[in-house]
């Protein structure tokens, strides 16, 4: 209980202002219900026998007595007003809950989303994606239907326990200290009991299906390697293993949640005969017949308050390690945040900026044994064009993630003229458009895809139309019904290879960027489309500064300089033919490459 509390006062300190005054109006509208509830059971019970038997009864507290049929008429309206009054405002209650609740989740779920779209890159790396989206949307509805709602009626069964035990303890209070005693122990063995395995099957379940959803969404990607290695059964055993899991825990949570409802009822019968007892020693038959029938009214009313109360935890119980987990990615989401707005305050480059310059810049991936990028410094003026060259795994796409200040140097650092690139992040990033090597195209139009939105409001048909014609796709894009308004299909399935590469060219130009970085964003194109991006990307020269990483030399011939990587360090610097010069490997590949005379190789041996 004191858990829950604690964690349901972290989770309304991460909701919106008023979320509190609007959980604790709530809990009081509920707990009202329930006392409007047993107000009217409680006269119905007083005017039952009375009036079957036609003699008079005198209203507790209010004091009337009632003697002709018609005061019974009128009580018996006012209860028949009761209940419909409890229904009705039930059913406002529930509307406005329900609203209030689903933007609960909405703003959980938002906060959660920061956690991971303002995280540092490095941390985004060893993230699971699969494991977000199953935080925002189960971790958050669990926690919102799981903790909030039932936390809110919680309230109400408290009320409805201590108005009953009210009524005993006015009516026979020798029998209301009984009946707490008695349910108090009940209650214990049950939360001893069934709380315990209920938080363990939570546990267990929220593991085992977000795993679930892992391995399924991983198969997918890998499903034509799966099928071609025939390995269908294998990875059908391992999903199914750890869904059966799952549900085993499911299973326990729901059976767990049963449980108390059978105790409670089997406690009643048990609580009855101790009544009955308790009544024959004190006054005979007469009294154990009282006893047994005050007992009888008061259980049945107590034990669905304490059975809902019990399931209430149980339910609780099971949500609480979603709501844990969806607390720690809400903060660490806040810490982001901070970081970000401190990152967005930083400094504005000038609008005529010349050069990038890195300092025997340094990089070592967490754990790693070895640097990725190993004492690095150069200088790119801009306007001009630099290609990374060399081996796999020698740190180039490393080193890009630093220049586009995704990665901080763990040593050295980067100057943008004689700014500190740390100091101007936000301003920096700003100006640099980046072409992956799989550009990822999103089931709307052309000109959603390349001004980067899902809003309408937000392009601009001109930069749109004028970034295409850089990227040398506008007059294919022109051609196609609708122009820059047309559909590209899932995956940009309309759309050629080299036309989803142009395309990611094209977004990566719309926001008018002075450095364009490309990852080998052409190394999956056949020759003649991959000669046709570098035409595109070669016609930005002088304007755009291009860093590009490439396997195939051909794209690269022309650039003006080009750095050879090896082990994290720059093996070799210069022009094409330079490098070529100076660097054997280099040489090797381009001769293999068809891109050198025999007469440049002095060092090819
Ligand atoms: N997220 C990571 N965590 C740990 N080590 C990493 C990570 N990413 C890359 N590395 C290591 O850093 C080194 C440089 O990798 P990087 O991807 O920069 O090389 P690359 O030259 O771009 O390779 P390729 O041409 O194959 O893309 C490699 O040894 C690699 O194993």
């Amino acid at each position: 209980m004191k858990k829950l509390l604690n964690l349901v006062k972290q989770l309304l300190l991460a909701l919106p202002a008023g979320s509190r005054r609007f959980i604790r109006v709530f809990a009081a509208a509920l707990s009202a219900l329930a006392l409007l509830d047993i107000a009217a059971l409680g006269i119905l019970a007083l005017l039952l026998g009375p009036l079957i038997s036609g003699t008079s009864v005198t209203v507790p507290v209010i004091g009337i007595t009632l003697s002709e049929p018609s005061d019974f008429g009128v009580a018996l309206g006012i209860v028949c007003g009761l209940i419909l009054l409890k229904g009705f405002l039930g059913i406002v209650v529930q509307r406005l809950s329900t609203r209030r609740f689903a933007r609960f989740e909405q703003a959980l779920g938002a906060k959660l989303l920061d956690s991971f779209f303002f995280a540092p890159w490095l941390d985004r790396l060893s993230r699971n994606s699969s494991d977000l989206v199953r935080s925002t949307d189960v971790g958050v509805s669990s926690t919102v239907s799981g903790i909030l709602i039932p936390y809110t009626q919680l309230m109400g069964e408290i009320a409805t326990f201590v108005a009953v035990i009210t009524v005993l303890l006015i009516a026979t209070p020798a029998m209301a200290i009984g009946a707490v005693v008695y349910f108090a122990a009940v209650g214990f063995f049950l939360s001893r009991w069934v709380l315990a395995r209920a938080v363990k099957a939570g546990r267990d379940n929220r593991d085992y299906s977000t795993r679930s959803v892992r391995l399924i969404s991983e198969m997918v990607q890998s499903l034509k390697e799966v099928t071609l290695r025939n390995k269908g059964d294998e990875i059908q055993n391992v999903v199914l293993d750890v869904r059966q899991k799952a549900s085993t825990a499911r299973a326990n949570q729901v059976f767990l949640g049963s449980v108390p409802r059978y105790v409670l009822e089997m406690a009643l019968i048990g609580g009855l005969a101790i009544a009955a007892a308790y009544g024959y020693s004190e006054s005979g038959m007469e009294g154990a017949v009282a006893q047994l029938a005050l007992f009888g009214v008061a259980g049945f009313r107590l034990v669905p308050a304490v059975t809902r109360f019990q399931t209430i935890m149980a339910q609780t119980a099971a949500a609480m390690p979603y709501a844990e987990r969806v607390l720690d990615e809400i903060e660490i989401g806040r810490q982001n945040r901070e970081s970000y707005a401190v990152k967005q305050s930083g400094r504005t480059l000038d609008s005529e900026v010349r050069n990038l310059r890195l300092d025997n810049v340094s990089f070592r991936y967490p754990n790693a044994s070895s640097l990725a990028v190993d004492g690095v410094s150069f200088d790119i003026p801009f306007g001009s064009s630099l290609a990374l060259v060399g081996e796999s795994g020698s740190g180039k796409s490393t080193l890009v993630d630093i220049m586009l200040g995704l990665l901080e140097p763990t040593d050295g650092a980067l100057f943008i003229d004689d700014v500190p690139m740390s100091e101007a992040m936000a301003s920096w990033q700003s100006r640099v458009g980046y072409v992956p090597q799989h550009v990822a195209i999103f089931d709307s139009t052309v000109a959603h895809n390349v001004a980067l939105t899902w809003e309408d409001s937000l392009i601009d048909d001109d930069r749109v139309r004028r970034a295409l014609e850089r990227a040398q796709l506008l007059d294919v894009i022109e051609a196609r019904p609708e122009g820059i308004h047309g559909k590209v299909g899932e995956g940009g399935i309309s759309l050629s290879g080299g036309q989803r590469q142009r395309l990611g060219i094209a977004r990566a130009l719309y926001s008018d960027p002075i450095v364009l970085v490309m990852d080998e964003a052409t190394s999956a194109l056949d020759t003649a489309t991959e000669a046709a991006v570098t035409d595109a990307v070669r016609a930005l020269a002088g304007d755009v500064t291009t860093i590009v990483v490439a396997h195939r030399l051909a794209t690269i011939r022309h650039s003006d300089q080009v750095c050879f990587m090896k082990d994290g360090k720059v093996a070799a610097r210069g022009t094409f033919d330079e490098v070529v010069r100076d660097e054997p490997e280099f040489a090797r590949q381009a001769l293999l490459a068809g891109l050198t005379p025999d007469g440049n190789l002095k060092n090819y041996g």
